[in-house]
């Protein structure tokens, strides 16, 4: 492609790629040049020119010398049009989620209901770029735009039609999954989380929104979660761009809860819907996971697919890897669940979830990460001993703070908790007290596969140490 195809001149240069890391710039390359939380990218812009860069997108009050300076106010923004306009074709159905809780697991139901409606689809978050038959990590909820894009139409050319990708707050705020048409957009729930990035709750919010306000097409839709109390917010944001709304929940339109009960396996649901009601036998437990079967059977029905089959797929879904997954039976008969809570309102809906499958006691074990959201810490430990019968607490990645006190933090919301800093030692406790009535939940990693300790990530795996601890 000839740089002028992006400029709108007459430049004949050929552009190779797109980088916003001087470190990746080669020759061709348009390079980005952002105000980061670190460092200000326009450092690096004449490295990146000496590199090879030949175009720069940043501010006009840049200094860009020797190559062409692609002005913008928002040069995220502006980078994003330009890779996506690069980087095309995308699959031609792609949505996104949002929301505190619940991204991961919407996107990859979702992936899973458009695979058995009979589409090649993927989904793209925590979990990583996961297609029918592969399943690669990417390091970050959102990747980085470049990355982003690159994978996204990467699927394309392997033939994926549809894609569901999670929109984090951070990615949304700095841009990274923009400049592709996103035909639906959901939201799950909103609760605390990231202040540390964010600072205030109505500037996490406002982050998330964009997706609403901005990044969904405008001819698309908005699937809203409507049981949350920011939900009609979401809609009126979405209405007022013209975009058609479906909210599903108790309190949904499109999809209406009707009820929910648990089973030993799972849960039975009665959905109604374009005026009928329809009984599903969801093979997955907790309120939480209907809600996000919900959303994602929403989001199948926001991009053309037909209201009775996909409900009757929801009987179909597979456990998500991670959330509420069982990693063993203790030889005391208790079962061991393994989730990936780690805000205070994914504890509550954990506990909430497994509580009326536990006849004797929910003994829970978790921690906090370091280096995020300190606010949480104490919240949690009060969720948890409000709703569980014995709380162990322990270490969850670090990171660059010390271990102890984050626990001390998380303590001061459980005084009574036991504190064992050692997780692996944590679970081999709430395993080894367990009797044949009770549950263990062992909640925050899910399906990590490693404990941050400074800088560096100690194998570790919440699942195969259960299993371990219980053999
Ligand atoms: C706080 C945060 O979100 N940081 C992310 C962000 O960095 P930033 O833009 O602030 O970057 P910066 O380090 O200040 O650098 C500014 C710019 O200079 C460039 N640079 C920098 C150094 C250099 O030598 N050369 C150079 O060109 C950088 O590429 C960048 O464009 O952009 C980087 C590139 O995309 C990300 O790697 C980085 O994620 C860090 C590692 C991170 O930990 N992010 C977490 C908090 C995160 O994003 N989490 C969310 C939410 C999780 C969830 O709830 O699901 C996620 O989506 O994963
Ligand atoms: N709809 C929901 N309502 C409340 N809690 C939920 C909901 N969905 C998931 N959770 C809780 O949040 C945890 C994480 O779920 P999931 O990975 O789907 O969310 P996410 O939004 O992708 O998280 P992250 O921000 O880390 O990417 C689950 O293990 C569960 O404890
Ligand atoms: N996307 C979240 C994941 C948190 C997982 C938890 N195990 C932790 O390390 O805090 C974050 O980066 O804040
Ligand atoms: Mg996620």
């Amino acid at each position: 492609m000839k740089l002028g195809l992006l400029t709108g001149g007459d430049e004949q240069a050929t552009v190779s790629g797109f980088a916003i890391d001087h470190r990746k710039v080669a020759s061709g390359t348009v390079f980005g040049a952002f105000a980061g939380s670190k460092v200000n990218g326009e450092d690096y812009i004449a490295a990146a020119v000496k590199a090879g860069a030949i175009a720069v997108v940043a501010r006009p009050e840049a200094r860009v010398e020797g190559a062409v300076h692609i002005a913008d106010a928002n040069p995220r923004r502006a980078f994003a049009g330009l890779a996506a306009r690069f980087f095309a074709p995308f699959p031609a159905v792609a949505v996104a989620v949002t929301g505190t809780n619940g991204k991961t697991s919407c996107v990859e139901m979702t992936r899973q209901l458009w695979r058995m409606a009979g589409f090649h689809a993927a989904s793209i978050g925590t979990l990583g770029v996961t297609t029918g038959d592969d399943r690669v990590s990417t390091g970050l909820t959102t990747p980085d735009v470049v990355t982003f894009l690159s994978n996204t139409a990467g699927l394309a050319r392997e033939g994926v039609s549809h894609v569901a990708f999670e929109a984090s707050s951070h990615g949304l705020e700095q841009y990274r999954t923009e400049g592709l048409p996103v035909r639906a957009a959901g939201f799950t729930n909103l609760s605390r989380d990231h202040l540390d990035y964010h600072g205030t709750m109505a500037a996490y919010f406002e982050a998330k929104m964009r997706l609403f306000s901005e990044v969904v097409s405008a001819d698309g839709a908005a699937v809203v979660w409507a049981d949350d109390p920011l939900s009609a917010q979401v809609m009126e944001i979405a209405r007022a761009r013209g975009v058609r709304v479906l909210s599903v929940g108790t309190q949904g339109e499109t999809l209406k809860l009707v009820s929910r009960d648990p089973t030993l396996l799972g849960q039975g649901l009665a959905i109604m819907a374009e005026g009928r009601t329809f009984e599903i036998n969801l093979p997955l437990i907790g309120a939480y996971q209907a809600a996000n079967a919900m959303v994602s059977a929403g989001l199948v029905i926001a991009t053309g697919g037909d209201v009775a089959a996909t409900l009757a797929s929801l009987a179909r879904l597979q456990p998500v890897r991670g959330r509420l997954e069982r990693a063993v039976i203790a030889r005391s008969g208790a079962p061991v669940y393994v989730d990936y809570a780690h805000t205070p309102d994914a504890l509550e809906a954990a506990i909430a979830a497994l509580a009326p499958h536990a006849k004797g006691r929910l003994i829970v074990v978790f921690g906090a990460g370091g280096d995020r959201d300190q606010g949480k810490r104490a919240a949690m430990g009060a969720i948890a001993a409000a709703l569980a019968d014995v709380v162990i607490v322990t270490d969850d990645n670090p990171r660059g703070e010390d271990a102890a006190t984050i626990r001390a933090m998380v303590l001061e919301g459980a005084p009574g908790a036991t504190e064992i800093g050692s997780r692996r030692e944590a679970i081999g406790a709430a395993i080894a007290l367990s009797g044949p009535e009770d549950i263990v939940l062992v909640a925050g990693k899910g399906h990590e596969q490693g404990q941050i300790v400074g800088d560096l990530v100690l194998p570790f795996d919440d699942v195969s140490v259960a299993r371990e601890m219980a053999a």
